[in-house]
């Protein structure tokens, strides 16, 4: 199944405001791992996850960091999410201690699939939708449900004309 979503606003995120948000979400998690044993190991959900994953486990020095692949969107075409590669299991366990790092919930499918393989796991997100909020612990900023996300992998400087115009 695939749809189209209506974007009528853009939300442009630079290197340094990714790097003062994902920072802004380590230190929101810190201190709230399980009280046993806190957060032992991050995993990235690819691609989008492992820029902010990065920072969070430098921030919070958690050396073990895996990564799970989920494919869910052409541009902004979104089709049912799949999972490509999954993380090692045998370090995940039940997800306790878990931090399940991307960088934005939308619709909430790519979390609700990935959820299922580490029930336990606590997941956190830099930026979310509203529609996809309840799949997420913990996160940043929200931004509007028509608003489309633009991250720094995905643009690049380039010229503007002037608001007055040129001669
Ligand atoms: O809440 P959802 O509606 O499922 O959408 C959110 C997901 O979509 C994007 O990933 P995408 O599948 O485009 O892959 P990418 O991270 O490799 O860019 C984004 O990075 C999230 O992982
Ligand atoms: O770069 C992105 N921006 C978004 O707003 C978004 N929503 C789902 N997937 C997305 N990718
Ligand atoms: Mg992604």
């Amino acid at each position: 199944m695939t749809d189209r979503l209506p974007h009528e606003k853009g939300f442009h995120v630079s290197w340094d405001q990714l790097h003062r948000d994902a920072r802004a979400l380590a230190w929101r998690l810190d201190g709230h791992g399980p009280d046993d044993g806190g957060w032992r190991m991050v995993v990235a959900i690819t691609r989008g996850g492992m820029a902010p994953a990065m920072i969070v486990s430098r921030e919070l020095d958690i050396r073990t960091v895996d990564t799970i692949s989920v494919k869910s969107y052409n541009f902004q075409t979104r089709a049912e999410p799949q999972i490509i590669k999954a993380p090692n299991m045998d370090l995940v366990g039940d997800g306790t201690g878990v931090l399940i790092i991307d960088d934005l919930v939308d619709t909430g499918r790519t979390l609700e699939v990935v959820r299922a393989t580490m029930p336990k796991a606590h997941v956190a997100t830099v930026y979310a939708k509203p529609m996809g909020r309840e799949q997420v612990e913990t996160f940043i900023t929200e931004v509007s449900q028509d608003t489309w996300i633009f991250f720094p992998w995905d643009m690049a400087l380039q010229y503007v004309e002037p608001y007055r115009g040129t001669e």
